[in-house]
């Protein structure tokens, strides 16, 4: 049963969600603290063994790639665990994303979990939060696809715990492929563009999406 046929669900739903996203700020705390700590190694075995109870209680009742969360909504385009923006992921910076008109905006900051070369973000991660932001773009532009190709140009370093603004906007539509362009700036230089991307992306014809996805969406648009 699930939020939308169970009388009671709509509650049930809120709550899990509001579970999930303090489940997940939490988790996000403890990576960053994981990562930045110098505590003394009697605490970190103290730790450990904590960690481990809390995962030890998670994994009573766990799902399988073939099943959706049953917080997420594909249809409303509610995914929690998006390890870029989902609220509940505890690898998510989170990005936090709002269209305004054809312009794509996300705002986050990287903490010391993102290291890669010393106080500056991985240059991995750059290329993760502009495939999602580009990505975002292309769904926002009603040509929703998958990205086959993305081109990233590393100008300057992105440096950590500083605010960033990140931008994309489409650029072209071809047939069933979209390109969308997009940088990484911080908040406080808008203008100074670190890192740029450009992106293709493919809407998938009805039989790459039954083959790709076909097992996940027969298990319902929410799990139950
Ligand atoms: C408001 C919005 C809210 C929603 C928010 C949601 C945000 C989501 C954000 C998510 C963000 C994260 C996103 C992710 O993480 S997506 C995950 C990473 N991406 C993938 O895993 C995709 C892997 N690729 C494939 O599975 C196949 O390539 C697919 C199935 C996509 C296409 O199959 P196939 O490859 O067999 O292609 P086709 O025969 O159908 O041809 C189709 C067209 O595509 C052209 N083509 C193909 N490859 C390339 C290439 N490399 N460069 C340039 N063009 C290429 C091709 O020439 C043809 O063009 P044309 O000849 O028709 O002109």
């Amino acid at each position: 049963m699930n939020g939308r046929t169970d009388p009671a669900g709509p509650a049930r739903l809120r709550r899990r969600r509001r579970a999930v996203s303090d489940l997940g700020d939490a988790l996000r705390a403890l990576v960053e603290l994981a990562t930045a700590t110098e505590a003394p190694a009697d605490d970190l075995e103290r730790a450990t063994e904590s960690v481990r109870a809390a995962a030890a209680l998670l994994g009573g009742r766990v799902r399988d790639r073939s099943s959706l969360p049953s917080t997420d909504d594909l249809l409303d385009g509610v995914r929690m665990y998006n390890p870029v923006t989902g609220s509940g992921s505890a690898l998510a910076p989170p990005l936090h994303i709002e269209q305004a008109g054809d312009l794509t905006i996300g705002t986050c900051t990287l903490g010391l979990a993102f290291e890669g070369p010393p106080s500056y973000a991985h240059g991995g991660m750059s290329a993760l939060l502009l495939d999602q932001l580009l990505g975002y773009a292309v769904s926002a532009s009603g040509h929703p696809g998958m990205t086959v190709r993305l081109d990233t140009s590393y100008r300057a370093p992105v440096p950590l715990q500083t605010p960033l603004r990140l931008t994309a906007r489409v650029t072209a539509i071809d047939g069933r492929r979209v390109t969308a362009s997009g940088a990484i700036a911080t908040a406080a230089e808008p203008d100074t563009v670190l890192v740029a991307a450009t992106g293709t992306f493919v809407a998938l014809s009805a039989d790459q999406a039954r083959r790709l996805f076909g097992a996940v969406w027969d298990s319902g648009s929410r799990a139950g």
